[in-house]
């Protein structure tokens, strides 16, 4: 075993290295699976930068940033994740992305602080009633590394008394719907859809036709095992009145840029879902699949909220085409839901019309960066006068 080297037992805040103005960030991120962790912790990472603070992120496979971030950002380093992680003094503040678990003896070394950087857990993003129940709950550490030390729970959400969504300072919001005098424009980011080959008989009748860009991995895999189509960087490949596309993997802000130039987005996991909220253009969302079916109640509850006060025809068409997407209904219907929402059928406008109205209607509130700073700016101006 690493022996931990020695520290004194208590580090006054001078102890800490001075960096810029504002405050300075300790972000911790693992690398689970696909892209949906390091997507987040960059996003909040450089939002922080972008309004004058100062990150760490430290994270144990930085690889997909060369593609998502390859610009960098002023005022985040990126940091590989080290355990143990004595020699580091902590920072003002340690974020924990999704309840990583930073490096036990980093931990030891917050608990010795003399002023201990306030500590939050990043949750994940969800619609359903506990986030407005457990965002902002404080968990007292009364055993391990961190004894003594108070962790508190961020979520992320979507009314007022949550932690907000993501936005970042430059999204554009979503132009106004225009009628469509051209094949509908479509991009696929997507786990394994059940019934994708019902999708392209539906969008195989549209009148106009459809081009359909494919993000890389498993949709360009899903498309070839499900349709049979081997789709290739270098060409766009025909299939009756499609076009299916494969794209490469671009940077955050290309993959924003795709999401407001498509006219439908189909996307996966939670980063994406807020992007395409953004986008202000129909959408449909894929969920992970857990073995334990929790993804299909947290579907329900997002469908209740981004379809509270939908007309009644929309609601029930989008509804029956969300559950069969996800394999959460094998509802007959679904296909004809399909047939109803895609243009010239008048839901399609309709359908438009809602995105649209829903990405200026969550937008309106503050931001997840904006509600994190003021979460802790009442935690320091507390903890100064306890
Ligand atoms: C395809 C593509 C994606 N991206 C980014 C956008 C997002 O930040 C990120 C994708 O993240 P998500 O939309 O969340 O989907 P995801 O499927 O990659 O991640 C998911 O993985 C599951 C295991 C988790 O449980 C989910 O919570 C979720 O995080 O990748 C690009 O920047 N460029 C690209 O070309």
């Amino acid at each position: 075993m690493t022996p931990i080297p020695p520290f004194p037992p208590t580090h006054k805040p001078a102890d800490r290295p001075a960096l810029a103005p504002g405050l300075r960030w300790d972000v911790f991120c693992r690398v689970i699976d696909n892209h949906g962790d390091v997507g987040v912790c960059w996003r909040l990472s450089a939002d922080l930068a972008a309004r004058g603070h100062a990150v760490r992120l430290w994270i144990d496979d930085a690889s997909a940033l060369a593609w998502m971030a390859p610009q960098g950002a002023a005022g985040v380093q990126v940091l590989p994740w080290r355990d143990p992680l004595a020699d580091e003094v902590p920072l003002d503040v340690v974020v924990e992305a999704f309840g990583c678990d930073p490096p036990a003896a980093f931990v030891e070394r917050m608990a010795a602080c003399h002023a201990p950087p306030l500590w939050i857990n990043l949750e994940y993003l969800s619609a359903e009633a506990y986030v407005e129940r457990s965002h902002g709950l404080r968990s007292p550490q009364m055993a391990g590394p961190g004894r003594g030390l108070d962790k508190w729970f961020f979520y992320p959400g979507f009314t007022e008394t949550t932690g907000g969504l993501l936005r970042g300072a430059g999204v554009a919001l979503a132009p106004s719907p225009r009628a469509l005098d051209r094949p509908l424009h479509l991009t696929l980011f997507s786990y394994d859809p059940p019934g994708l080959s019902a999708f392209r008989d539906a969008l195989s009748t549209l009148p106009g036709g459809a081009c359909v860009d494919v993000t890389p991995g498993w949709s360009t895999r899903v498309v070839q095992e499900q349709l049979g189509l081997a789709l290739q960087l270098a060409g766009p490949t025909r299939d009756g009145r499609l076009t299916w596309r494969a794209l490469p993997l671009v940077s955050q802000p290309g993959f924003d840029e795709q999401l407001r130039r498509s006219d439908l987005n189909l996307v996966r996991g939670e980063d994406s879902l807020v992007r395409a909220i953004w986008a202000g253009k129909p959408l449909v969302w894929q969920l992970y699949p857990q073995d334990d079916g929790a993804h299909a109640d947290k579907l329900e509850a997002f469908l209740a909220l981004y379809l509270s006060g939908a007309p009644t025809g929309l609601a029930a068409a989008l509804s029956t085409v969300w559950r069969s997407w996800n394999g959460l209904s094998d509802d007959p219907e679904a296909a004809a839901a399909w047939a109803d929402l895609l243009p010239p059928k008048p839901l399609w406008t309709v359908w438009q019309h809602w995105a649209h109205q829903q990405a200026m209607a969550l937008s309106r509130p503050s931001d997840l960066v904006s509600r994190l700073l003021d979460f802790v700016a009442r935690h320091r101006v507390a903890s100064q006068t306890v």
